[in-house]
């Protein structure tokens, strides 16, 4: 089972430039997440502190009880190998083919031999339907065909957290619903912690179970599929819809006026739900569509159920609308625990709900982040 990744409070300036404050989330065990946001919110400088690449000045990053934050370099190095990442051209090398390229971790960081090696990466390469490409340079083959082999050398070390920087860029609708559905596939496969940066807004529906928004150096929400997808926070929704009325602006904030007027004009034309589709499949007012599950023949997602319970116990903590959005997707036995009040309600648990353990983690603490709505923040 892949690992959680514990952030709380984390912090990030270059020199006077803060890039976000006080970003607190949880990956659950196993589950895909999506973090969204508008260009240079500081979604890859995230990516790149879960992986110590770069060092938040305040908060943690807790992994398999280590802070990533304020440990020792040698640990660190432990801890990256559990990471596996997918740069997002591949980052592969160009004058090596494509079985060097995905062997080139195992021959950098183990010590297998040449047959165990092979072994390791036709399997990989066949996972990512890949077979036979092995000679391939990576300027002979085409962009899809280069993520699937970024992909595959993220995972010869078998990583328990692999984090996606936006797969889908440079890639056709076609090939984007194709490598969604080599996502889906790989986690029920491997069950490890998923966290995917993308700017489509289909993939962001259809893809995880948890999802967030980085916007204005704070991560105004994260939180299971729903509510996302359900909420009413200005900004959450002119992102999902992808429209220019909303708070979000071409380069600066806008004042409260423009965004009261534009918001105006948008409910005179019927409001999202009349908007049609926007780009990168925005769409849909706030609809849920139904999640991608995994190819016939393979496993279930070991991370349905547990993220079905985790859900289930937090369910108290969301808004109406979340509510019956969460309670559609949930089997029939949880919803009857779920009505006979056997989940106690779990106060300030910040998501660890697979934990099991209500007395370890301070009380009441908001489980989600919130940021106040357009024009209350003063
Ligand atoms: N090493 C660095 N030194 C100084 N500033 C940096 C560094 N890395 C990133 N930044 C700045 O941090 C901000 C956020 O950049 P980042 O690439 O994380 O944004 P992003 O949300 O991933 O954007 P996009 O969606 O366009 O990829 C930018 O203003 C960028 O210039």
């Amino acid at each position: 089972m892949g690992v959680a990744v514990e952030v709380e409070g984390l912090s990030k300036s270059f020199g006077s430039q803060n890039i976000w404050s006080d970003v607190t989330l949880t990956l659950p065990p196993g589950e895909i997440s999506v973090l969204l946001g508008p260009s240079g919110t500081g979604k890859s400088v995230f990516l790149k502190s879960l992986v110590g690449l770069l060092k938040p000045e305040r908060g943690s990053i807790v992994i398999n009880d280590v802070d990533l934050v304020r440990t020792s370099e040698h640990k660190l190095y432990e801890i990256r190998k559990l990471f596996g990442v997918l740069f997002q051209d591949g980052a592969l090398f160009g004058s090596m083919n494509l079985f060097d390229n995905i062997a080139f971790p195992l021959r950098e960081h183990t010590k297998k031999s040449e047959t165990e090696i092979k072994n390791i990466v036709l399997e990989k390469m066949d996972m990512v339907g890949l077979q036979g490409a092995e000679g391939k340079l990576p300027g002979e083959i085409s962009g899809g065909m280069r993520k699937r082999a970024g992909l595959a050398r993220a995972l010869v070390l078998d990583p328990e957290i692999i984090l996606f920087d936006e797969p889908d860029s440079g890639l056709d609708p076609v090939r984007v619903a194709y490598l969604n559905q080599l996502i889906v596939d790989l986690n029920a496969q491997i069950d490890a912690t998923f966290l995917i940066v993308t700017h489509d807004i289909g993939t962001a529906r259809t893809v995880p179970d948890n999802l967030g928004l980085l916007f204005r150096r704070n991560l105004v929400m994260f939180g299971p599929r729903e509510q996302l997808l359900t909420s009413q926070e200005p900004v959450v929704r002119q992102f999902l819809n992808g429209r220019r009325e909303g708070p979000i602006g071409m380069s600066e904030e806008k004042d409260v006026a423009q965004v009261e007027a534009e918001m105006a004009a948008l409910e005179a034309r019927g409001g999202d739900s009349h908007n049609g589709v926007g780009p990168k499949g925005a769409s849909g007012g706030d609809a849920v569509p139904p999640q991608l599950t995994p190819t016939e023949g393979l496993p279930v997602r070991q991370a349905e159920r547990r993220r079905q319970e985790r859900v289930a116990r937090m369910l108290h903590e969301f808004d109406a609308e979340t509510q019956e959005a969460i309670r559609a997707s949930l089997p029939e036995d949880l919803l009857a625990q779920v009505d006979s009040g056997v989940f106690e309600p779990t106060r300030g648990s910040r998501g660890r709900h697979w934990a099991a353990e209500p007395g370890a983690v301070p009380a009441g603490v908001a489980a989600t982040a919130v940021l106040p709505r357009q024009g209350g923040e003063g």
